[in-house]
């Protein structure tokens, strides 16, 4: 058995090693001050924010950490640490679904860490809005639901919008039945967003059977107006039954266990290749025979992983449908462009939505 160290002197071995680190994240700070020095002398005027440079970054600190710290905790560390050295360079706003305790402002935490100016925004229509005005650099927004399926208002935007994707960020959704009482006695309404109830369905039935249910435009509005009415219950994160003061009558109700919902980061920023990235586009074939399959046989053809391929009526001739791919690889690596070159001769109009670094944490 090794024997039990004092407390007292294990405190300062802490307190020693704290110092250390304390120094080392200065020293790595003052280091990205001077990136931004280098950029600026480069003529780089937009944002500082580099996402496939940062996704080298976690990578490489999982690779290399030695344990016991696991290596998601440790990745986390060094998220919230790029977070502060990039605020030094240039700090960064961000557009998510707001209001605040949304799963899309969780999202936006995750992926540019917590030292970002985060803008709530109440539409999908306006985080795109407020990134192509400027007014933001970068928007989050949700894209698909493993329970719900494609959120189609994202996929439609990006039809006439100019901005790229430079990133994407996954957060496993547990949805909680909250208010200010106790159980679910007396329960006269529950508000959700319309995806939230749609992930929550079978247990609201088998639960609270005949209690009308009303879409609202977030959960965290939800969350708002359940703390308003006491007969009134909300589904939503646990964020917001802290930043509303609601109780928690029962936690994880959502009828997926692997409930998970993906979002994009939208901007004008287009990352270089990582080595382990993946590439969205937009295709449209018209209404002709053998359409997917002319749209399916390039990637075949230079051996490109499809991950994602959803349909979307493109609005301009009727039963014309476009299509949203995801594919493994970055635009400019051998393969997945002369698959994107010989596509672009396949069909009637192809977008390379953008490529981007596979999601890290
Ligand atoms: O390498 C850069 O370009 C930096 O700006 C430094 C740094 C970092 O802290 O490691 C900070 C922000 C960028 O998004 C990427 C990396």
């Amino acid at each position: 058995m090794t024997p039990i160290i004092p407390l007292s002197e294990l405190r300062d071995r802490i307190d020693a090693i704290d110092q250390q680190i304390l120094e080392l994240v200065n020293r790595r700070a003052e280091c990205a001050i001077e990136v931004a020095r280098t950029k600026q002398a480069e003529g780089e005027t937009g944002s500082f924010y580099r996402p496939d440079r940062e996704a080298q970054v976690l990578r490489r600190i999982k690779e290399l950490n030695p344990g016991p710290l696991g290596d998601d905790a440790a990745a986390h560390l060094f998220r919230e640490l790029m977070s502060a050295c990039l605020a030094l360079e240039k700090p960064l706003e961000v557009a998510f679904l707001g209001p605040a305790g949304t799963f899309s402002q969780q999202a936006t935490f995750k992926h540019f860490g917590h030292a970002v100016k985060d803008i709530p925004v109440p539409t999908i229509h306006e985080i795109f809005q407020s990134v192509e005005t400027g007014h933001c650099q970068f928007g989050v927004v949700p894209v698909e639901n493993s329970t719900e399926g494609v959120i189609a208002h994202t996929l439609d935007r990006f039809m006439d919008s100019p901005l790229q994707i430079c990133g994407e960020v996954e957060i496993r959704v547990h949805q909680n039945l909250l208010g200010k009482m106790d159980n679910l006695v007396g329960i006269s309404e529950v508000f959700s967003h319309q995806q939230s109830l749609a992930q929550c369905r079978q247990w609201l039935t088998a639960n609270l059977p005949g209690v009308p249910c009303t879409a609202v435009s977030s959960n965290a509005e939800a969350a708002r107006l359940a703390s308003l009415d006491h007969s009134k219950a909300a589904i939503a994160g646990l964020t917001a039954a802290e930043l509303y003061d609601l109780n928690v009558i029962e936690k994880h109700i959502e009828d997926e266990a692997n409930n998970t919902t993906r979002f994009i980061v939208i901007g004008r920023v287009q990352p270089v290749s990582t080595g382990l990235d993946k590439t969205s586009i937009l295709v449209s074939t018209g209404n002709q025979p053998g359409a997917l399959h002319r749209i399916l046989q390039p990637f075949a053809q230079y051996g490109i992983s499809m991950t994602h391929i959803e349909s979307r009526p493109s609005r301009q001739g009727l039963w014309e449908y476009v299509f949203f791919i995801d594919i493994e690889g970055h635009r400019a690596d051998a393969d997945v462009a002369a698959a994107l070159n010989s596509l672009e001769n396949n069909v009637k109009m192809l977008k390379v939505l953008g490529s981007y670094p596979k999601a890290v944490i």
